[in-house]
């Protein structure tokens, strides 16, 4: 199978920071703790478009962040949580984590949805702070960091669009100057043929793929292992585009050339004559092309839907790609007997689970490192302008027992300790 692939990065909506706010009350000196929580942070989300048939969008939009949730507000006031983002994507599209590998969803069915990167929780304000023993809290979270993650789409790609026609009609020629990308091809193990393949998009932002078929026909006639998983993939093209040269050079007849590959595509049995087939008149832009065009729509039937261009001057080609992609929309799929069974709805979406707490790690200078995604998220969720809150930092550290350990590895104090870009001084 050919399948494309695109790395991109994706980033939930950090939560909104909690508020350190207090009750002002006519007459009373100092009222109540008044600070609301922040708003949570916008999830990512996928959908599944069933109108969307390639990754080409995510050629020109790589990082995909999700709005960060409100701040709280004084007076008890809550920030507002964000709405998702939602990114509509193929249907077959796969989503694997770029670090772990792990599949993150496996998107079948139109409107199926997974969260790919989880919005942070809003940080608590200081009235969620407030104890008998502490009523006027001077401390508040910040919010919890949106999940981020590079993560790669990988999209088994089916030629919507299969390109026949004699040799040097111009099939490559048109094919490249269509193509606004190659896809980028995984794996192709059954052949020894490298398959032409492009992605096309028409100006109004409608996608799909087009392949040259012939070489791959002709390749399969004469068994030059090709694969029967891939003559199936041919067969399952929508809409094929038949190209002749109106040039008529090396004295060959247009209409001759057209009935003898719609034989042989009759011949092959690849069942491809059922598909509706537009005719492009190449070479448009040679001598004789004009009279040879208007002899062959003296010779073809009526209802034939054909197209002059030339590839090269590139004349033409706008109106016809509309009309590929026109017919590619509303052709049905060509469902094939013995179709593997591709419906089964596996929705996986898991997250990985928050690891234990943390790692140490030694500098060469003797520095002490502290990683992990617990203890950095603890960090980014303390508000170090706030002794209550740094406080609050240190005794969660210890109950984790962060300090224990530093202990056991031999910190004393005074000792540095690195977190992220920043440095503690170690207090036994
Ligand atoms: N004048 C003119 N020449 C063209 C046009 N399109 C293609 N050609 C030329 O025709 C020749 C054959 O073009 P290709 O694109 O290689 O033809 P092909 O159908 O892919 O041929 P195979 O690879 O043999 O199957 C090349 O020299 C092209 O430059 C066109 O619109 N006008």
């Amino acid at each position: 199978m050919f399948v494309d692939q695109v790395k991109i990065y994706v980033k939930g909506g950090d939560g909104g920071n909690g508020m350190v706010a207090f009750r002002r009350e006519k007459y009373v000196p100092k009222g109540g703790p008044a600070g609301g929580d922040g708003g949570n942070g916008a999830d990512v989300i996928f959908e599944v478009e069933e109108g969307l048939r390639t990754l080409m969008d995510f050629r020109y939009q790589r990082h995909f962040k999700a709005t960060r949730g409100e701040h709280g507000m004084s007076k008890g006031q809550h920030g507002r949580n964000s709405q998702p983002m939602v990114i509509k994507v193929p249907p077959g599209t796969v989503v694997t984590d770029e670090q772990t590998k792990e599949v993150i969803a496996d998107l079948t069915e139109h409107g199926q949805q997974a969260v790919i990167a989880k919005g942070g929780r809003g940080g608590r304000g200081n009235t969620r702070f407030a104890s008998p023993a502490n009523p006027a809290p001077q401390i508040a979270e910040n919010g919890e960091p949106g999940q981020e993650r590079d993560i790669v789409l990988e999209l088994k790609l089916l030629a919507d669009v299969g390109l026949v026609g004699f040799p040097s009609v111009g099939k490559s020629t048109l094919l490249s100057v269509v193509s606004a990308a190659r896809p980028k091809i995984a794996e192709y193990h059954f052949t020894t043929i490298v398959p032409n393949l492009g992605m096309v998009e028409t100006e109004d932002n409608r996608s799909f793929v087009m392949a040259d078929l012939p070489g791959l026909i002709e390749g399969a006639h004469q068994g030059v292992g090709l694969g029967h998983q891939f003559l199936r993939h041919i067969e399952r093209t929508r809409v094929i585009v038949h190209v002749i040269d109106m040039s008529g050079m090396e004295g060959r007849d247009p209409f001759e050339d057209y009935q003898t590959i719609n034989a042989e595509l009759k011949e092959y049995n690849l069942r491809l004559t059922e598909r509706p087939q537009i005719v492009v008149a190449n070479k448009m832009d040679m001598p004789g092309a004009e009279e040879n065009l208007k002899a062959f729509k003296e010779k073809i039937e009526d209802d034939v839907e054909i197209f002059a261009i030339s590839a090269v001057t590139r004349k033409g080609l706008r109106d016809l790609l509309f009309a590929i992609v026109n017919k590619v929309e509303t052709t049905p799929d060509f469902p094939m007997e013995e179709e593997e069974d591709l419906s089964t709805h596996r929705v996986l979406y898991k997250f990985e689970k928050e690891d234990a707490g943390f790692d140490i790690t030694r500098e060469s200078d003797g520095k002490f490192v502290l990683s992990g995604d617990k203890i950095e998220k603890l960090f980014k969720m303390t508000d170090f302008s706030r002794d209550e809150s740094v406080r609050r930092f240190s005794r969660q550290l210890r109950g984790m027992g962060v300090d224990e350990e530093l202990r056991k590895r031999g910190a004393e104090d005074g000792d540095i300790i690195k977190l992220m870009e920043y440095e503690f001084e170690f207090i036994d």
